[in-house]
């Protein structure tokens, strides 16, 4: 059946899968890595290259406000190139809704010799940022304000030396503070106290790309991370492709009834996403990585998904993808260890229970997880919050039930340059 959609039609029609999908898909890059390629990139010893960058809103946004701080970042072509400029004179940084905007650029505007004023979207004043703040100041930056919009007022240099904070909010709070430490003069010795750090494989992923840059990091005890003082050495990579922005078109193998490929899944990561190979696996995906030209990550969908019980507290970026899939299987699941992604683009515990509801799903909203049941589901509007990930989680229910309407799909323009096009595209093909 061929499938007419309008990518700019909001509330936007999303495709039904009416026959199983077969395809092999190259996927965009993924934020996590391009963003700390970027930063790490405007403060190494020379110019650098990030091949492959991912082109969206957040990587945008990062890329502005590097350029705002003093770097030269031309974006022109695939492969962007950042020449390190002088971070002076005063800017402003919009982080739209990019927790690795808000979270990563502070501890390098420190070392700025203007002050650097930071806001955002509306809900990106709600995200949490004054652990980061509080840290900068017991470091040595002086910081006006304790949420958005905040400025931070740099003297060229930033002391450094130990501070305590509470990452149980966001792991970002964490990779902030390592992945400028290199510049600051004693470097930076963070210590974790709270409850568990949530999203663990992105912090092992500044500390792999920190040592890449030739940065000394000492992670070898639990909750606390060390970073000497030293040279960057310019950055020169690829970025892999999204890992956890393949969740929806994995899961559209899984509710059609089809095989998805995605190239160039990487063999070794710390993206988050890998675990997306034992979470389908676990409700009843065939899950296999591929050789040759096509090769990759190829899911198999057997017509039915399996009720799963997983803790998701080190991949919570998963949550909405994987819950869509959950009120698509046969039996109940539970997702837990998530309480954290109540502060995410929006509160995405409550915005999953209310959206996946308004369709007809059994979801119980607890404090840190979801349980949801089957029940039969319909049509109907899917808003999204200015959440990307949500709208992954509608088309995934649009796939399979008639009628979804995803209200602001060009949300997903976060990471995914338009992602309703290539959608689409794969349905209809
Ligand atoms: O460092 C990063 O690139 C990210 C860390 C995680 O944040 P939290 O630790 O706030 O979950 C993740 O959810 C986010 O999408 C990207
Ligand atoms: C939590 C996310 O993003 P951010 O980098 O804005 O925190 C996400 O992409 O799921």
């Amino acid at each position: 059946m061929l499938v007419v959609t309008d990518p700019l039609a909001d509330p936007w029609p999303a495709p039904r899968a009416a026959h199983p999908v077969d395809a092999v898909v190259t996927l965009p890059g993924s934020k996590s890595i391009t963003n700390r390629a970027l930063l790490l990139a405007a403060i190494a010893d020379g110019p650098s290259v990030v091949r492959r960058a991912l082109r969206s809103r957040d990587t945008t946004l990062m890329a502005t406000a590097l350029t705002a701080l003093g770097s030269h970042v031309d974006t022109s072509a695939d492969d962007w190139v950042v020449t390190p400029g002088a971070f002076a004179g005063d800017a402003a940084v919009d982080c739209g809704l990019a927790g690795t905007v808000m979270r990563f650029v502070p501890p390098v505007a420190g070392l700025s010799t203007g002050a650097v004023a930071f806001d955002g979207d509306p809900h990106m004043r709600q995200r949490p940022i004054g652990e980061i703040l509080g840290a900068l100041r017991t470091l040595g930056v002086d910081v006006a304000g304790d949420a958005l919009p905040f400025t931070v007022r740099g003297t060229g240099s930033v002391p450094g030396g130990t501070v305590v904070v509470d990452a149980s909010a966001s792991s970002q709070f964490i990779s902030a503070l390592l992945l400028a430490g290199a510049r600051y003069d004693r470097g930076v010795d963070v210590r974790h106290d709270g409850k568990p750090v949530p999203s663990l494989p992105h912090i092992q992923m500044t500390v792999a790309m920190l040592r890449e840059q030739g940065v000394e990091v000492d992670d070898a005890d639990a909750n606390r991370w060390s970073v000497a003082p030293g040279p960057l050495k310019p950055v020169d990579r690829v970025v892999e492709p999204d890992l956890s922005n393949a969740a929806p078109f994995l899961a559209l193998a899984a509710v059609s009834g089809g095989s998805v490929t995605v190239r160039d899944w990487p063999r070794h990561t710390t993206q988050a996403g890998d675990a997306l190979r034992d979470i389908l696996a676990a409700m009843g995906c065939e899950v296999d990585l591929t050789d040759g030209p096509d090769g990759g990550l190829r899911v198999r969908g057997s017509g039915t998904l399996l009720g799963i019980d997983v803790d998701l507290h080190d991949v919570g970026e998963l949550t909405p993808a994987v819950a869509a899939l959950c009120a698509l299987a046969e039996a109940p699941s539970h997702l837990r260890g998530i309480g954290h992604i109540r502060g995410h683009e929006t509160d995405r515990l409550a915005a999953l229970a209310t959206e996946l509801g308004a369709l007809g799903a059994e979801v119980t909203e607890h404090p840190d997880g979801l349980t949801i049941a089957p029940a039969p589901l319909h049509g109907g509007v899917f808003r999204t919050y200015a959440d990307h990930r949500m709208a992954h989680a509608a088309v995934i229910l649009g796939a399979a039930v008639d009628g979804v309407l995803v209200e602001n799909v060009a949300t997903t323009g976060k990471t995914f340059p338009d992602f309703a096009g290539f959608w689409s595209g794969l349905i209809d093909s």
